[in-house]
């Protein structure tokens, strides 16, 4: 993926941003920020690397700080993808739509509510980190994905148990793409979810 210098700008106004709100409202993990690019930002843009939708809607659930979120709408900016960020926290919101307004990324937007209280998205993809064990984003992904949407979970080491654990009450298909920043991790892109193991 070749970064535009609007992207790496943009990636730029957004670390100092984290950098500026996280000692208030722990947006990552304080012993990460000072290693933010390599540890949130270049993790986030592998999602990015993947073959997402070139066009439609995209939702990022359980945003947090906007990690994948924000990273992947700042990577795609030039496609016609309109991003709905779900965060249930009010801080984080605010600091989500700070965010947008300085990055100037117009086809964001932040929904501050928990995803289980929004009525159905119909997202072509969605993506999330650190949010949920596997059988619980599964019943998110059956509520919010359009039938031939794709989902990109970031899932840390133990995500082969936790698609044995989903596959008891699930159906789906997956690619396991192992994650180049942490090792043992992996992006599972999943699609094809039904109720019924
Ligand atoms: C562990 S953080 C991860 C944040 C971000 N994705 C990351 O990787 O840094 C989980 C985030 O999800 C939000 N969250 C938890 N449950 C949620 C729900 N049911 N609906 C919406 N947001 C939720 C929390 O407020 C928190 O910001």
């Amino acid at each position: 993926m070749i970064v535009s210098r609007e992207t790496t700008e943009r990636l730029g106004i957004y670390q100092s941003l984290i950098k500026l709100w996280n000692p208030k409202i722990n947006l990552v993990a304080p012993s990460t920020v000072a290693n933010i690019g390599q540890r949130h930002i270049e993790d986030c843009l592998q999602v990015a690397r993947l073959q997402g939708p070139e066009q439609g809607s995209w939702a990022d659930i359980g945003s947090g700080g906007g990690l994948p979120g924000i990273v992947v709408a700042i990577a795609h900016a030039e496609r016609p993808i309109s991003f709905i960020l779900v965060e249930s926290d009010q801080r984080k919101a605010a600091f989500l739509r700070t965010v947008i307004r300085e990055t100037g990324l117009n086809r964001v937007k932040v929904l501050n509510k928990r995803i289980e209280a929004v009525p159905a998205l119909n997202a072509d993809c969605i993506s999330t980190r650190a949010l949920a064990p596997l059988p619980r984003l599964m019943s998110y992904l059956e509520l919010h994905l359009t039938a031939s949407g794709k989902a990109f979970l970031m899932k840390g080491r133990q995500w082969t148990s936790e698609v044995e654990e989903a596959r008891k009450t699930w159906n789906f298909d997956y690619v396991a793409h192992p994650s180049r920043t942490e090792p043992g991790a992996a992006i599972l892109e999943v699609s094809g979810v039904r109720h019924g193991a």
